[in-house]
């Protein structure tokens, strides 16, 4: 049985049943929050969780930035990640695991010390510069945090890091394997690895060979502290076995399981809408004039290579230039999309930040981005599985303390109507039907 599980874990597709989100147990006998009592206590401050930890200037800067209270996936472990010992942190989007683990980073670190010494790995540029931007804020100036990220000046950075070792580094993994193997910088002084997404790298045939590198070869989990995170596991229970067996962390690895029956935030409002092909870029033009979102992010499907051949226009070109002539609301339209160029992408992140925005993305955007204020998310296209349609949604609902309604609405055909009910049953939420009719009133 084991034999069998460790061989589809190094065929490329680790754990290819996205539909078991939260398969039950078959053979775990490590500790997972969810199964330990909650302590009938008061509740601490981020202060008090961290203190005798993490250094007095980072929480100093937390506070500042308003990180005061512990969300319930801080609470839950940091006591664990403090501990130095090695974790799958396993909680819903927005919950805080990234300020969870970073404290962790904070804590593991010697300052004073001039090597690399922690490692946060993320799949995408984008959220790359999004962590970079928490741990710079958090270090102040007290020791360097450098993003090794695709696209970016790799050639330029090897020579900084050699001048000067950053004792952070926030990598993708390709451009991190690069740097190792043009002997940029040693990782023999890394004291915590953490894995963002790691479900996604997992999953990934460009990332997951590079990955395993990283885990086994460039560094020991012996060694090491090691975070496993995201906001999706599936099948979570063979990869905590997976982890041990596969010395990707050490045998007394903890999974951290906050809220397991509801994987998305409750104040989170699923709808959909029936109608054909042809109606839905209007439908989606009602919606937006009938929601009027703070902003938003209209999900869109990747052009497949076949569709590229034919000469096809994706998706996300015909929704932006459709919503740049028939939009009049007061909302930016931005493109973001795996297949811009880097600089187009850096444009469009940049701009997306601090203002009304309405982002046509491909799933480029679904893992990890955090803009607060978006309110609402429109699957234009349907997501390919249970697992991307928790990302997308997981996109809005991001203040931990906020009780404010936000919505995902799912445009189907017909004939994708039992998709998005199997999504339904894999998730543990409803989705509200929104008739047609309602929609043309308003837009035609
Ligand atoms: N203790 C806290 N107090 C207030 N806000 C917080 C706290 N911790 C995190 N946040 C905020 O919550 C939001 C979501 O946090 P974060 O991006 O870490 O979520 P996540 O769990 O990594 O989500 P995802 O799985 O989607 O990547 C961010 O805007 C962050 O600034």
């Amino acid at each position: 049985m084991a034999a069998a599980a460790s061989t589809a874990t190094l065929s490329g597709h680790p754990y290819p049943f996205p539909s078991a989100l939260n398969s039950t147990p078959n053979s775990t006998r490590l500790a997972t929050s969810a199964s330990r009592p909650r302590p009938l206590r008061a509740a601490a401050t981020l202060r008090e969780v961290c203190a005798g930890h993490v250094p007095d200037h980072v929480l100093q800067r937390a506070e500042d930035v308003g990180y005061v209270v512990p969300t319930e996936v801080q609470e839950d472990s940091l006591p664990v990640l403090l501990s130095g010992q090695d974790c799958i942190l396993h909680a819903q989007t927005g919950s805080g695991k990234t300020l969870a683990y970073l404290l962790a980073v904070f804590s593991a670190i010697d300052v004073g010390r001039s090597s690399v010494q922690a490692l946060v790995i993320v799949p995408t540029r984008e959220l790359g510069i999004q962590v970079t931007k928490v741990a710079r804020l958090l270090a102040a100036k007290a020791c360097n945090v450098m993003a090794l990220l695709d696209g970016g000046m790799l050639k330029r950075q090897k020579s900084w890091v050699k001048a000067e070792p950053p004792a952070i580094i926030v990598a993708t993994v390709a451009s991190l394997c690069q740097m190792v193997e043009k002997r940029a910088f040693s990782l023999g002084s890394i004291k915590i690895l953490v894995i963002d997404e790691v479900d996604f790298i997992f999953g990934s045939s460009k990332q997951v060979n590079s990955l395993r590198k990283i885990l086994n070869s460039y560094t020991a989990a012996s060694s090491r502290q090691t975070i496993f995170a995201s906001a999706s596991i599936p099948q979570h229970n063979r990869f905590v076995h997976d982890c041990v067996q596969h010395k990707w962390t050490k045998s007394d690895v903890v999974h951290v399981h906050v809220n397991p029956v509801q994987p998305m935030p409750s104040q989170l409002h699923h709808t959909f809408v029936i109608c054909s092909k042809k109606e839905r870029l209007h439908v989606l033009l009602s919606l937006l004039e009938r929601d009027a979102p703070k902003s938003a992010i209209i999900f869109v499907a990747q052009q497949s290579e076949k569709s590229k051949r034919a000469g096809n226009a994706p998706s996300s070109t015909l929704v932006v230039e459709f919503l740049r002539t028939e939009y009049k609301g007061t909302l930016e339209v931005l493109l973001l999309d795996e297949d811009m160029n880097f600089n187009a992408r850096a444009t469009s992140f940049t701009e997306v930040k601090g203002k009304g925005f309405l982002l046509v993305s491909t799933d480029i955007a679904s893992r990890g981005f955090d803009l607060p204020q978006t309110s609402h998310i429109y699957n234009f296209d349907l997501p390919k599985t249970a697992t991307d349609y928790l990302h997308r949604a997981g996109r809005t609902g991001r203040e931990p303390f906020s009780k404010a309604e936000c919505s995902a609405t799912t445009l189907i055909t017909e004939d994708e109507h039992f998709v998005l009910q199997r999504f339904q049953n894999e998730l543990k939420f409803h989705a509200q039907e929104l008739p047609l009719e309602s929609m043309f009133t308003l837009s035609l």
